[in-house]
């Protein structure tokens, strides 16, 4: 039997009896992530509506009665999308969950900043975790973290997404959560291209492992709680984007080391590789708050065609000699 998930001192209550509590739930982006949670939704016996930019529904109606409003699109349209949910009157009781993993181009701000700034009043919670939907969708077990500075909110979302396959686990850290799902998208196409390269076991283990600080200082400088980096919406999805061609990010990488151009890579892929993105974005915010950041930087350089594969592997290995111990305010 699966049960909500809490410390060992308060009571444990049956899935079946959580369950009892459906809510309504509109995802907004029919996208590959937003459909596979339109359907963890819906499987668990809440009512549930999509809405999509091109769909026939219009906003303000799909938002209107709903105790959940999940929003799972691009990173682009987020903030055009939180404007336009002004608009349509959100009531301030509304649940926002946001499942996007990107960084705003203007304003480097994350989703859920996005959200808090456009809606201090509602509840936001992050959902994100080792999650590909191609897995989801194929009813294979996953695991996720929902993070909220409410607590409330975030038992809630658990308790209506929770199933036997799909486990559900709190966190208090909403900046955490989603930074790890961000950040480790910029990794995934360095070990894209590690594996195109056919680098080895031995080169894989070590960008993975040497990512973790590197993703530990912009999170610490975000605002971020460094053990949540340590956890499934962290390492968790760090492991799963970097494992192979089910990550879209991954694939950007491994389609750069085989010599092809950026563009007829993201056209192959036909949906969003939000690595590209957010690597642009992380440099401009790594050169004006002197972060250290040298594998995203390598891939930045790469995205951007100014090196090779080959070369960007040279940079990182040739950097000058320090030791292992990670220190978050680094310099170098
Ligand atoms: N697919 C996954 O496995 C997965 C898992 C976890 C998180 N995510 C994250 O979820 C987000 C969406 O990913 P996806 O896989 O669904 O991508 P997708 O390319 O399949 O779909 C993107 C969706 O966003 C919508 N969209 C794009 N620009 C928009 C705009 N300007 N206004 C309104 N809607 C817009 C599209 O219409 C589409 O519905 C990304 O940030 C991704 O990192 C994806
Ligand atoms: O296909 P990707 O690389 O966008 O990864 C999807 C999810 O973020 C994995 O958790």
């Amino acid at each position: 039997m699966v049960t909500s998930s809490a410390p060992s001192e308060t009571p444990i209550i049956p899935l079946s009896e959580a369950l009892k509590q459906m809510a309504r739930v509109t995802v907004l982006g029919a996208g590959a992530w937003g459909t596979a949670l339109a359907r963890l939704a819906l499987s668990n016996g809440n009512q549930v509506q999509i809405w999509s930019r091109r769909g026939p529904s219009d906003l303000k109606s799909a938002v209107a009665d709903a105790d959940i409003v999940v929003s799972a699109i691009s990173m682009k349209g987020v903030s055009a999308l939180a404007s336009q949910l002004q608009t349509a009157a959100l009531k301030t009781s509304t649940i926002l969950v946001t499942a996007t993993k990107g960084l705003d181009p203007e304003t480097t701000r994350t989703p859920s900043k996005i959200f808090r700034d456009t809606f201090p009043d509602n509840p936001i919670v992050v959902l994100s975790g080792p999650n590909l939907s191609k897995e989801i969708e194929a009813q294979l077990p996953a695991a996720t973290v929902v993070a909220s500075t409410d607590v409330d909110a975030a038992a809630r979302v658990q308790q209506v997404y929770s199933s036997e396959m799909f486990r559900i686990y709190t966190s208090p850290d909403p900046v955490g959560a989603e930074l790890g799902g961000t950040l480790k998208n910029v990794i995934a196409i360095a070990v894209g291209v590690c594996d195109g390269l056919k680098l080895g076991s031995n080169a894989k283990a070590a960008l993975i492992t040497r990512a973790i600080p590197e993703m530990l200082r912009v999170g610490v400088h975000m605002g971020a709680q460094v053990e949540t980096f340590y956890g499934l919406s962290g390492l968790g999805d760090l492991l799963a984007t970097c494992d192979g061609t089910l990550s879209r990010n991954y694939r950007v990488g491994y389609g750069l080391a085989q010599g092809k151009k950026l563009d007829d890579i993201l056209a192959e892929l036909g949906s969003t590789a939000e690595g590209v993105n957010t690597a642009h974005v992380l440099i401009d915010m790594a050169n004006r708050d002197g972060i250290p950041v040298p594998i995203a930087r390598q891939v930045h350089r790469l995205l951007r065609g100014v090196i090779t594969p080959q070369e960007a592997v040279g940079n990182l290995m040739e950097r000058q000699l320090k030791p292992e111990a990670c220190d978050l305010r680094a310099k170098n």
